[in-house]
C-alpha cells in the first residue's frame, strides 16, 4: 500500500490554481521531499492531505483511506508538524506532550518522547517559553510523534533554524524513518530535502515539474562534476593527460591546480589513475557535484535547455552552500 496517493489533485482560488492536477505516489516507509518555491502549491496540497481544504478536482489516499470521505480515519494515524506552529511559552514540555495525547486520545508516555526527540527530563519540566527554537521545534515534532503514527507530515520543519538546529531536525526525521515511519517533508530549501530524503518531487506554480531522487535529477539536467587537484608540481603534462580521458569535457590549469569538468562520473577515479601513472603526485583532491541551485533553476524556471546548459557551466554552489528556491 502506498502512504500517500494522489490523483488529479487541484484547488483553485478564484483564477488561481494553487494546485494543478497533481499526481503523485508516496511509498509506504519512504522520506519524500515534497520542494517548491514560496507560493509552490506546498500548503494546500498537504491541507487537501488532511482535510483542511477541499480540493476543486481529483482525490487522494492517505495510508489507503480517502482523503476527504475517510478524514476521521487518517487523523489519528498522521502526526502533523504545521508551518509556523506555536508553542505555549508557560506551559512545560511535558504539558505539550500531556495535551497532544488528550487531543488523540493515546497513552504515550510524556517522557520516552520528549526523549525521542532529544529534549531531557529537566527540559521536559521548564516552560516552553524557554526553550530554542531547535527545541521548540523537536518539541512540536514530539506533539505530531504521539500516537505514534505512520505517517509524519512536516511543513517547512527547517524554518527558522540555525545549522546545529536543522542538524538536529534531519537526525530526528533519520530516526523516525528507521522506524518504519513514512515522512513527507516539505520545503523550499533544497539541501534540508536532499540530506534526508530517499525521493523529491518539485512543484512549481501547482504543478508537478519532477519527481526522482536528487542524483537522478542531477543527472536528468545533464549535471556533472568539478574535479580541483593540486598537484606536487607543474600542471603542463598533467593538463594534457587528464584532458585525454574520456568524460573530462575541460581541463584549466593554473599554478599547480588542475580544474577537470567532469560529465561521466566514472572519468573521476580515471583522472587520478591516468596522472598517477603518468608520475604526477596529487596531493589533494576536491570534487564539487553540479550545483543544486542551477539544479533548482532548471526545475522551476521553466526553460529546461538554458537551465541545462547554466548547469553544465557552473560548479560552485558546493555541498555547504543552502540554496534557497526562488522565482
Ligand atoms: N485560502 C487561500 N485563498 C486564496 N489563495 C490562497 C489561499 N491559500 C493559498 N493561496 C494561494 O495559493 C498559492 C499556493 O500557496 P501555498 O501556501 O500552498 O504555497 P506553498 O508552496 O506552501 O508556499 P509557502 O512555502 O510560501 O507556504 C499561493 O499563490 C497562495 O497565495
Amino acid at each position: 500500500m502506498s502512504a500517500i496517493e494522489i490523483s488529479g489533485l487541484t484547488k483553485e482560488y478564484g483564477d488561481l490554481t494553487a494546485v494543478d492536477d497533481l499526481d503523485l505516489t508516496v511509498d509506504d516507509g519512504e522520506v519524500f521531499g515534497f520542494l517548491g518555491p514560496n507560493g509552490a502549491g506546498k500548503s494546500t496540497t498537504i491541507n487537501m492531505l488532511l482535510d483542511f481544504t477541499r480540493p476543486t478536482a481529483g482525490s487522494a489516499t492517505v495510508l489507503g483511506y480517502d482523503a476527504q470521505a475517510e478524514s476521521d480515519s487518517i487523523s489519528p494515524r498522521v502526526g502533523v508538524l504545521p508551518e509556523g506552529f506555536d508553542i505555549y511559552p508557560r506551559l512545560s514540555g511535558r504539558r505539550h506532550i500531556e495535551f497532544a495525547a488528550k487531543t488523540k486520545a493515546a497513552d504515550d508516555d510524556p517522557e520516552a518522547i520528549l526523549r525521542r526527540v532529544g529534549l531531557s527530563a529537566d527540559d521536559a519540566d521548564r516552560p516552553a517559553g524557554d526553550y530554542s527554537k531547535g527545541m521548540r521545534q523537536r518539541l512540536a515534532t514530539g506533539m505530531a510523534l504521539v500516537g505514534d503514527p505512520d505517517l509524519l507530515i512536516m511543513d517547512e520543519p527547517s524554518t527558522g533554524l540555525d545549522p546545529h538546529g536543522i542538524r538536529e531536525m534531519q537526525d530526528l526525521v533519520r530516526s523516525e524513518a528507521e522506524r518504519g515511519t513514512t515522512v513527507f517533508f516539505s520545503s523550499h530549501i533544497l539541501e534540508h530535502v536532499e540530506a534526508v530524503c530517499d525521493r523529491v518531487g518539485v512543484l512549481n506554480e501547482g504543478r508537478l515539474v519532477a519527481v526522482d531522487t536528487i542524483d537522478g535529477l542531477r543527472e536528468e539536467i545533464g549535471g556533472g562534476a568539478t574535479m580541483t587537484l593540486t598537484l606536487a608540481d607543474g600542471t603542463a603534462e598533467a593538463r594534457e593527460v587528464a584532458g585525454s580521458v574520456p568524460g573530462v569535457t575541460e581541463v584549466t590549469a593554473s599554478g599547480r591546480t588542475l580544474e577537470c569538468t567532469i560529465t561521466d562520473p566514472a572519468a573521476k577515479a580515471e583522472v587520478v589513475t591516468a596522472l598517477a601513472g603518468a608520475g604526477t603526485t596529487i596531493e589533494d583532491v576536491r570534487i564539487e557535484e553540479v550545483s543544486l541551485e542551477s539544479l533548482f533553476t532548471a526545475l522551476t524556471n521553466g526553460d529546461e535547455a538554458d537551465a541545462a546548459g547554466d548547469a553544465e557551466g557552473i560548479g560552485a554552489g558546493g555541498p555547504e552552500t543552502e540554496t534557497e528556491v526562488a522565482r
